[in-house]
């Protein structure tokens, strides 16, 4: 049956209207209405404490979206992904990443598949192979331990374990220096060359499909690179791959016994928890990598439970949807106040964009309202210093999300009080804003002449009233970034469901990719330069008088 477009339903229908009620609000007088504003908008779970209550909702807004949620069917389609039907539907996939956390008494069988069983088959083996590289048992083909590990993979098999190794970096081993290879620009790979001994050096293959071409030529690149400092035999113990492709891999030239499966019933911008993974699981140890794989599975756990009101990951796709749709926004900025999460919002942008940066419905119409929105951002607080005047002051209200953990893993706690201080007051900043009257009596204190006072008061005014969450958890360890990860994908899954977009496919990455392979023949001189527009010819022309 065919779902009913977006703008046709009852609730939606009844949040437009309510919408113009609150184009009136200002978020000063919501919580100066309500002392218990805070504690009756925010939610704990997984380890995770979510405040939304600076965001431009009351009671009613959230009693619309809960309405909202279950008129699209947001519990069954979930109930659906869990139970492994496939709601990839132009790919007639299963959606199964949450199967890759699930505890091993678990039972799911898909297609005459045990799932639970073969993820945890490969968990074991990822075990053995860590362990052995960890501890020195896995020697390079001159007997020494390995020292570098080199990933070489892009998209959803570079951007999540290379966030993930990052975020961890105060549990990682320490002999162990991760490298992470993604872009074809050779410059990627050379830096990553020149830093590393062949003797020394594991390089894992990271590809679900084996045939992408920018990791196919980093793996070509490294592969020949190694050859000329080491012989034939010696590969097996420097390459191992990580794909769904057994046949690719083997072509390559490394031996299955070397290749570590997944499925295709795991998105690429969601695989970080199958042997994706294996970076994380190489840098911080097996152990740590079951507690950031309990961190999800906990988050899934809650997803699946909680009801839409009480249900983190529904609240947070739920008040991104509504300020995407009614209050406008066309973006929204993260901003983790903690170093190591500096590759989180790049994370998310894959998570996020890939997934509903759609224009038509599941089933081919076209979207009725916008979807999703930019998802952009830097970490605390180095961001405050660069592009929070335009979120301050600018004519796009951008909603934030602050994500910051309540311990550092340092003992510097003058830093940590002021990064927290900042955090705090920057919400506390967009929320309030600063009135034309507050600036004049500022001014007037500093003794500014009326004339000059009424010249600067328009500059120094801030609306505020701008929307933003805050995500805080205890510290940032493997279990609580599991749970923050998992719980932005199903934030992602939630607001999929309601635009009814399909979050599990990537058709868009293609023509880009199709028509790169024509234009490298062109510069290369395997074929003529083709009939393009004058730009793309003009710039092809260059290329080539260049070499
Ligand atoms: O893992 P691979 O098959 O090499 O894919 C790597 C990436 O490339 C693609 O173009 C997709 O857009 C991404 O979703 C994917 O994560």
């Amino acid at each position: 049956m065919r779902k009913p477009a977006l703008t046709s339903t009852a609730s939606y229908q009844a949040l437009e209207t309510h919408a113009i009620e609150a184009e009136d609000w200002h978020l000063r007088a919501l919580f100066a209405a309500d002392p218990q504003r805070f504690e009756r908008m925010s939610v704990e779970a997984a380890g995770l404490f979510l405040d939304y209550s600076k965001n431009r909702v009351d009671g009613r807004t959230l009693e619309l979206l809960a309405a909202l949620a279950r008129e699209r069917g947001v519990e069954q389609q979930r109930d659906a992904m869990f139970a492994g039907e496939k709601i990839n539907n132009t790919e007639n996939r299963a959606v199964l990443h949450a199967a890759l956390r699930a505890p091993i008494d678990t039972r799911l069988v898909v297609d005459g598949q045990d799932v639970i069983a073969e993820v945890h088959a490969v968990l074991a083996r990822m075990k053995a192979f860590t362990d052995a590289v960890r501890n020195g048992d896995w020697l390079g083909h001159t007997g020494k331990p390995i020292t570098d590990i080199v990933n070489i993979g892009i998209g959803g098999s570079d951007l999540g374990p290379k966030m993930a190794c990052l975020a961890l970096r105060p549990f990682a081993h320490p002999r162990l220096a991760m490298h992470f290879v993604s872009n074809v620009d050779g410059h990627d790979i050379d830096a990553a060359l020149s830093r590393v001994d062949p003797q020394t050096t594991l390089f894992i293959i990271a590809s679900k499909t084996f045939t992408t071409a920018e990791t196919m030529m980093n793996a070509q690149t490294a592969r020949q690179w190694f050859l000329q400092q080491a012989p034939e035999e010696a590969l097996p113990k420097h390459f191992v791959a990580v794909s769904t492709n057994e046949q690719a891999v083997s072509r390559f030239g490394i031996d299955t016994a070397n290749m570590f499966p997944f499925w295709d019933w795991v998105g690429g911008r969601y695989s970080v928890w199958s042997a994706i993974g294996l970076p994380v699981a190489l840098c911080v140890g097996f152990g740590y990598f079951s507690d950031f794989l309990a961190g999800a599975h906990a988050m899934d756990v809650h997803f699946r439970s909680a009801p839409v009101e009480q249900n983190m990951p529904m609240l947070l796709g739920l008040i991104g949807f509504w300020n995407r749709e009614f209050i406008g926004c066309p973006s929204v900025s993260i901003a983790p106040y903690h170093q190591d999460l500096n590759r989180f919002p790049a994370y998310l942008q894959q998570l996020e964009m890939e997934s509903n940066g759609k224009r038509v419905t599941r089933d081919g119409d076209l979207a009725d309202t916008e979807t999703c929105p930019v998802i952009w951002g830097e970490c605390g607080t180095n961001g405050q210093h660069a592009y929070f005047q335009m979120l301050h002051q600018g004519t796009d209200i951008t909603p934030i999300d602050f994500i910051a953990a309540l311990r550092p893993a340092h003992d510097l706690y003058n830093h940590h009080a002021a990064l927290l201080a900042n955090c705090f007051a920057q919400s506390e900043a967009f929320m309030k804003g600063k009135t034309a009257d507050e600036v004049r009596k500022d001014l007037q204190e500093q003794g500014l002449s009326l004339a000059e006072i009424e010249r600067l008061t328009p500059h120094k005014t801030f609306p505020g009233n701008r929307p933003s969450n805050t995500i805080l958890m205890d510290y940032l360890n493997p279990a609580t970034l599991g749970a923050l990860i998992a719980l932005y994908e199903h934030k992602t899954f939630v607001q999929g469901v309601l635009w009814d977009v399909n979050s599990f496919d990537q058709w868009g990455v293609e023509l880009g990719k199709v028509l790169a392979k024509q234009v490298e023949a062109e510069l290369t001189g395997e074929t003529n330069p083709g009939q393009h527009d004058s730009s793309t010819n003009g710039l092809i022309e260059r290329a080539r008088a260049a070499v």
